[in-house]
């Protein structure tokens, strides 16, 4: 098992990584002892494969929300709350998140809003989750925006079981790669390319390789967090692909596409932006083509209308006086925050657009 730890300005965290480790959560936690009680959030897939591994002989409480970016809702979070509040939670009971991001973003935003905020754990089961249960953003989405409510509230612990992962579906793999070649091109060129000469899909990485590539990517993670915890400067590096990746999944309606398939189409815009505002060649073309050969979508898809991205994007968090902010890339490893002004955007998107076949 590695850990690694996580420094806030609340003080630090452990990310714990290893091999069949979700069973151990309770030698895993500091203050186990110190909490009255735990009560685990999950989703229905999650559930089938492991809940019980988590709840052993004891008898938790458990909240099941639907699987799927929907249940970021008003609804599923107000459901919850009422779970929480039946189960007689108190303030110093510790919320048990068990899933993906979705999981997590919920319980999360649920942990830090019960009661003015408790303590939650994270047990992550995606491969996108290295991002998602580490940093503290949590919440839900609004039909006006993604993650437009929520709270930063940084989990107790991170435990995290690669095992979990091989149960994944294709798709969620691919969605979770995503993120981690975010991690790599915001920050660092030789993991970008020891991801880039596996030459397989990441479902078919040994352990070795995904603890590393895991670590890799929690700890470019960390190092931002640990300098802009609640994102007033470098924090927004970690945005990298999201100001269309957002509008996208919006647009299109939650859950029709993954958040890492939408963040890839944000990435190789962004890449292209990146490369007609700084004047230089970033590996644009070759990196959209291994975008396409691992299964990840690289344009915006056809349906939607431009106009309708362009007016989302101005309702980004990063957003200033309804100014367009997007996250570029000078070079491979280097992002800064640049404002976009609408013309250029909008000749970008429609050069962006899924070609018809
Ligand atoms: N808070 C953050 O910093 C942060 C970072 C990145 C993404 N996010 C958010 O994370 C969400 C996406 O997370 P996600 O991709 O993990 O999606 P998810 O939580 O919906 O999980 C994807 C799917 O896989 C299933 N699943 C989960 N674990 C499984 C397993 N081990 N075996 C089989 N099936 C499993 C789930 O039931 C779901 O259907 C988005 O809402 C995104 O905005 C948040
Ligand atoms: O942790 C961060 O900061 C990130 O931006 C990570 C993103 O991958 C993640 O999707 C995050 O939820 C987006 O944050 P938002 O503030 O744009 O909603
Ligand atoms: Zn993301």
């Amino acid at each position: 098992m590695d850990t690694i730890r996580i420094e806030t300005s609340g003080g630090s965290y452990p990310v714990h990584i290893g091999k069949g480790i979700r069973t151990k959560w309770r030698e895993l936690i500091d203050d186990y002892a110190s909490y009255s009680s735990f009560f685990i959030i999950t989703d229905e897939a999650v559930e089938a494969h492991y809940l019980s591994s988590i709840l052993g002989e004891e008898k938790l409480s458990y909240f099941i929300v639907p699987s799927g970016e929907e249940s970021k809702s008003f609804e599923q979070y107000h459901q919850c709350m009422t779970a929480l509040l039946e189960a007689e939670l108190d303030r110093k009971s510790c919320i048990i998140s068990l899933g993906g991001g979705v999981v997590g973003d919920l319980a999360g935003f649920a942990a830090a809003t019960y009661m003015r905020g408790i303590d939650f754990i994270q047990i992550p089961t995606t491969l996108l989750a290295h991002d998602s249960s580490v940093g503290g953003k949590t919440g839900i989405n609004h039909e006006l925006g993604k993650n437009l409510i929520g709270a930063f509230h940084q989990p107790a612990a991170v435990i995290y079981d690669i095992e979990c992962l091989r149960t994944l579906p294709d798709r969620e793999w691919r969605s979770g790669f995503s993120e981690v070649i975010k991690h790599a091109l915001i920050h660092d060129e030789t993991f970008l390319n020891w991801l880039v000469d596996r030459r397989k899909a990441v479902q078919n990485y040994s352990d070795e390789e995904l603890q590393f590539m895991l670590k890799k990517g929690i700890n470019v993670k960390g190092a931002i967090v640990k300098e802009d915890e609640r994102e007033t400067g470098v924090r927004a590096y970690l945005n990298f692909g999201h100001t269309l990746g957002h509008a996208i999944e919006a647009e299109l309606g939650y859950g029709k596409v993954t958040h890492g398939e939408a963040v890839a189409i944000g990435m190789i815009f962004a890449l292209r932006m990146s490369e007609e505002y700084f004047q230089t060649k970033l590996r644009m073309d070759e990196l959209r083509i291994w975008f396409e050969s691992l299964g990840l979508p690289v344009a915006v898809p056809r349906e939607l209308d431009i106009m309708k991205l362009l007016q989302r994007m101005k309702v980004d968090k990063k957003a200033e006086n309804k100014s367009l902010k997007f996250i570029l890339l000078k070079e491979i490893g280097t992002p800064t925050k640049v404002s976009i002004d609408d013309e250029a955007a909008l000749k970008l998107l429609k050069k962006s657009v899924e070609r018809s076949v």
